[in-house]
């Protein structure tokens, strides 16, 4: 197989762009001779993969023949065992097999059933009950009728964002097995150009982009690209780790799936972990091993959290007796720097020149760029010949371009000189490095600060398992904090959305999709953390009461949606994603957003306390609800004790989704006539048919003795219901759906016909509204079951019409000229059975499955 660089298609390519000048024609001419070898090469692939999935087909097709036969021969078999049993409980059948299929052919034609058994033997034939031979079909388990349907806690489903990613996901055609090896050999062979793509594509029906994915996939799993294979493998385990840690793990009882506290618990933000770490570490002025940052000259004494959060920033060179700087870093100083900084570059050159390590104290001596810095460390190293082993053999590290190793800084601790010039010239390059650290590292790293904040000792020890050292980890933080800070300034002044960002020149694709997986998962920890029960824990009360000042503190990590972010005296109208969530980490105790802005209506007095009514929402300080057979519809809400006026009752809770995934779900639900949806905001419905509180089973009134109001909780919006009046106890909670009228099913318009319901003042504009359905066939009968009562009258007899299940119109003058076909069988069933009970009786003896469980209407067997 000649190699891709020899192909001339690659060389053609190549020489496109290194020799304009090659004439026209004879460039054209190659050209098209090497797009027909491509051709060729990829039409004999086409043809291997077809002639092979020939062979395959024909393989399985006698597979499947001779399985066939074998299931035909047996059932051959059977049905003459059948026949020759002859009698059947007393009963002489002479062919049963021959008459089932009459039967049903007669059936078909509409002629009555063959006569020659009497209706009861028909039956019993029917259900199967009475066959006696090994074959019959044993009698079916029907689920319990009165069975409490179930009701279990609530989640958020990342629905809108996951779900919606697995649709996207499932749209993209797979590559299939053939299609692989065609891209592989053509590209192996003829050299992976754009042409090749493009010609691939073509006669793969593909994007070409995707073909060069596809082939950069299969690159990366053959044997052989070890550090891409090792890179893929362990990014994606350590996402799926981290993901069921994070969702699964219960803290609490430290197992996975925990039963007594669920899964999603509260996770602990970066910020908050850290004051928790940085408290508790007894020894954090004490360097953590021979490469911790603190052995760097001018940190000794600076703990590793005051180096990267306080507000100080001490670069000294003690030492060798020179003058101590002082670089003040306070918030204060970056949030200025973030309203007045103009250039995100030279901020960032600036903060750079700040942040390193001085050696040369003489100002005019400091050099004011990364690079003359790096040409004047450069001088002094070729200058010297020593060298020293600095990297631990303790530690296992790569040999990367991080760790020094060739000419490498004898550092004497008598020559404070060099050892400066030895930390500065590090410190640059670690800084310029980070963007060649390893995937895994990178991940490690992002990991490692989101578990043990800004702290590089505990990162380097814990996260980055060696991998980097503590010195080269602070360099990195320090980097990347002030990048955010940099990149913060910019979105800021130019006031630009988030695509100018993601546009910036500082951060490739890579990059982003760096930036947008970490962003996703901020959000993904932001929903796990507003579930009830961390709502409820401990951590969330003691949070709430030692802020007994305020009614609520709310924040959100979102809040550039929002664009009320509060930074202090700086107001970010809208920041960039990475930008607004670090800022929203770094300082989220000043990212408030108070209640009573007017946008939740006004918040319900009680007594003379004044109180927050999403205070019991997120304490689910809520009553006991009972479940009981509804005045109305099947089940329905209803209050053990009596409650007053406006008190809250409980929240309703269910599956958080996207208003696409509602539409698709309603559809069914509409099916079933019953439907838990309920529209929370423009994004979400919540959805409570799977997984929800008692109280989804509150139905529908006009005039509701409860109303459903949605809050915004803690940076979430949450549903609510509340007493619209004194409730006594035992009394079934109804409250307005609220449908839009367009959309009301039909019970629900019956209802308003009869009179409209009061306005509820209270919530007129908070109020939810209960998720509308579209019906197909408002204005028609529905005859699909006795048991329904779908029956709609109308005034105007024009509009009626009668449709089957599915709305298919039903022609009635056709209808009407036929003979009833199943008269007779149904009244030969009923014979005798004169009483309810009985006939009853008789329905639950026979045999079939439930076609829906929650209609609870049975298919059986029937002639
Ligand atoms: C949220 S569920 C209420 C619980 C429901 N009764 C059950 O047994 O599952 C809403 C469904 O109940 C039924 N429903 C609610 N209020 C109703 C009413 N006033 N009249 C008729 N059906 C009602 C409708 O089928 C609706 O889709």
């Amino acid at each position: 197989m000649s190699s891709p660089k020899d192909h001339p298609l690659a060389s053609t390519a190549a020489g496109r762009s290194e020799s304009p000048d090659v004439s026209t024609d004879a460039a054209l001419q190659e050209a098209t001779t090497s797009l027909s070898q491509v051709s060729l090469v990829i039409d004999s692939l086409k043809n291997e993969a077809e002639a092979e999935r020939c062979v395959y087909i024909k393989r399985r097709m006698e597979e499947n023949r001779m399985k066939l036969a074998e299931i035909t021969k047996n059932n051959h078999r059977l049905s003459v065992e059948r026949r020759n049993l002859g009698v059947m409980n007393g009963v002489k059948i002479d062919n049963l097999l021959t008459k089932r299929q009459k039967d049903a052919i007669d059936m078909q034609n509409g002629d009555a059933i063959s006569s020659s058994q009497n209706d009861e033997h028909a039956s019993v034939i029917l259900l199967g009950s009475g066959i006696p031979i090994k074959n019959s079909v044993p009698p079916i388990n029907l689920p319990k009728v009165e069975k409490i349907p179930p009701y279990t806690t609530w989640i958020f489903l990342d629905s809108d964002s996951e779900e919606e990613l697995v649709d996207e996901e499932n749209d993209k055609k797979e590559f299939v097995e053939s299609e692989d090896n065609i891209i592989w050999s053509t590209i192996e062979q003829t050299g992976p150009s754009a042409t090749v793509c493009d010609l691939l594509a073509q006669r793969l029906s593909r994007k070409p982009s995707e073909i060069k994915e596809q082939y950069e996939a299969l690159k990366c799993s053959k044997p052989g690209d070890a550090d891409c294979n090792m890179n893929s493998f362990l990014d994606k385990d350590l996402e799926a780790a981290q993901d069921s840690f994070n969702k699964l793990f219960c803290r609490r009882c430290l197992i996975f799936d925990c039963k007594l506290h669920g899964c999603s618990q509260e996770l602990i933000f970066p910020a908050e972990k850290e004051r928790s770490v940085s408290k508790s570490m007894d020894d954090e002025n004490v360097p953590c091993g021979p490469h911790c940052y603190l052995q760097l000259e001018g940190n000794a004494g600076v703990s590793p959290v005051q180096l990267n959060t306080e507000q100080t920033i001490t670069v000294s060179s003690a030492a060798s007796g020179a003058p101590v700087i002082k670089a003040k870093y306070s918030r204060l100083f970056l949030k200025k720097r973030l309203k007045t900084s103009s250039n995100a570059q030279k901020h960032t050159e600036r903060i750079y020149s700040e942040t390193m390590p001085v050696h040369d104290v003489n100002p005019t001596n400091r050099s004011p760029s990364p690079n003359k810095n790096k040409r004047a460390r450069k001088s002094v190293t070729d200058g010297s010949k020593e060298t020293e082993e600095f990297s631990s053999s303790s530690q296992p590290r790569r040999n990367d371009s991080s760790v020094p190793t060739g000419n490498q800084v004898n550092v004497s601790s008598n020559n404070t000189k060099k050892k400066d010039v030895f930390v500065y010239d590090r410190t640059f390059r670690q800084i310029t490095d980070f963007e060649s650290w390893r995937t895994l590292e990178k991940s490690l790293f992002k990991k490692g600060l989101e578990i043990y904040g800004r702290n590089s000792c505990l990162i380097a020890r814990n996260a980055m398992c060696g991998q980097k050292t503590c010195a080269e980890v602070y360099h990195v933080l320090q980097y990347h904090e002030n990048k955010l800070y940099s990149q913060g300034s910019n979105s800021i002044n130019s006031q630009d959305d988030d695509d100018r960002t993601e546009t910036n020149e500082t951060m490739g694709t890579a990059r982003r999709r760096r930036r947008s997986n970490l962003f996703h998962r901020r959000r993904r920890f932001r929903r796990l953390k507003y579930t009830w029960k961390s709502a409820g824990s401990h951590s969330m009360r003691k949070r709430n009461s030692d802020k007994k000042d305020l009614h609520c503190r709310q924040y959100d990590p979102y809040a550039r949606k929002v664009a009320k972010i509060v930074l202090g005296d700086v107001t970010v109208p809208k920041a960039s994603a990475e930008v607004a969530s670090a800022l929203a980490l770094l300082l989220i105790e000043n990212v408030t957003l108070i209640c009573g802005d007017g946008s939740l209506g006004s918040p319900g007095k009680k007594g003379n306390s004044y109180e927050c009514q999403n205070m019991k929402l997120l304490l689910k300080q809520q009553q006991r609800v009972l479940l009981g057979r509804s005045e109305v519809s099947g089940w329905g809400a209803f209050l053990k004790n009596s409650v007053a006026k406006d008190e809250y009752l409980g929240e309703y809770t269910g599956e958080l989704i996207s208003h696409h995934e509602a539409d698709r779900r309603g559809k069914i639900y509409d099916l079933e006539n019953s439907s838990f949806l309920f529209n929370l905001n423009d994004q979400h419905v919540l959805d409570a048919y799977r997984k929800g509180d008692k109280l989804k089973f509150a139905n529908h009134s006009p005039d509701p003795n409860c109303y459903a109001k949605v809050m915004m909780v803690v940076g979430d919006h949450r549903v609510g219901i509340f007493a619209k009046e004194k409730i006594s106890a035992g009394e079934e909670l109804f409250y307005d759906y609220r449908y839009e009228p367009d959309k009301a099913p039909s019970w629900a318009k019956k209802s308003e016909d009869c009179g409209s319901p009061k306005e509820d003042a209270a919530s007129s504009s908070g109020r939810a509204k209960k998720r509308g359905r579209l019906r197909k066939h408002e204005n028609a009968v529905f005859i699909c079951s006795p048991t329904d009562k779908k029956e709609i009258v109308y005034d105007n007899e024009k509009d009626r019409e009668i449709v089957k299940d599915r709305g298919v119109a039903v022609n009635m003058e056709t209808r009407a000229g036929l003979e009833d076909p199943y008269g007779q069988e149904i009244r030969s069933r009923r014979v005798g059975m004169w009483t309810e009970d009985r006939l009853l009786g008789f329905l639950k003896s026979l045999n079939g499955e439930w076609g829906s469980r929650r209609r609870k209407r049975r298919f059986c067997g029937c002639k």
